[in-house]
């Protein structure tokens, strides 16, 4: 049997295929959902965004898009997007993501998580767990933070492994040499197993 998220990591696939190619930064896709508690086949999950990167205009990425195209729909700046989330007795925000959401960007832009800790303020409690499929390869910030600052922000994060080599492969087609940098990302994988 799959696992339940997998449906919802190949949704990010598919939105990340949709990213222009840059040598600059990963093709990525994310999907914002309210989940019921205890709803183990998530029958009852309702979608609230989706973005990918660079879908709108500028340097963004999947998860500032997620987040902003909500905000934008429910009429707030995006940084004010925490206002604007629902919040229901018995269930909570998650984010399903292709890679791990950045914790620094070369391009000195506000990170994904932070942009996901913000949807938690004024006593609601925002995006409380994050699925990603592979943790962010070294190719721009070297050994990634992101994983790490989600849990010192209190934010449940969890690996769904299986589609490593696909998610690679989408995020890193604008690269030079996707290819290596494909096979470099999945070795290193098998060196430091951990996704801790
Ligand atoms: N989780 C995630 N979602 C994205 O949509 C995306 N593009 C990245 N990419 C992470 C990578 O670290 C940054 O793309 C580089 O650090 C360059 O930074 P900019 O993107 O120019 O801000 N990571
Ligand atoms: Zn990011």
């Amino acid at each position: 049997t799959t696992s339940p998220h997998m449906p919802y990591m190949k949704q990010c696939l598919s939105l990340a295929e949709k990213s222009p190619p840059r040598p600059t930064n990963f093709r990525v896709g994310a999907v914002l959902l309210s989940r019921k508690d205890d709803d183990p086949t998530f029958a009852d999950d309702l979608i609230l965004s989706t973005g990918y990167t660079m879908e709108l205009a500028g340097n963004t990425h999947a998860e500032q898009c997620c987040l902003s195209n909500y905000a934008a729909v429910h009429k707030v700046p995006d940084d004010k997007v925490g206002e604007v989330l629902p919040v229901e007795p018995g269930r909570k925000l998650v984010m399903y993501v292709t890679m791990e959401p950045c914790g620094k960007r070369l391009s000195g832009n506000t990170p994904c998580v932070q942009r996901i800790t913000q949807t938690a303020e004024g006593g609601r409690e925002g995006i409380h767990k994050v699925y990603f499929g592979v943790k962010e390869p070294g190719t721009f910030v070297g050994e990634s933070r992101g994983r790490r600052m989600l849990t010192q922000a209190g934010i449940e994060w969890e690996h769904v492994s299986g589609l490593e080599r696909e998610i690679l492969t989408v995020a890193f087609a604008g690269h030079e040499n996707a290819e290596k940098e494909v096979k470099d990302a999945l070795e290193e994988r098998k060196t430091n197993v951990d996704v801790s």
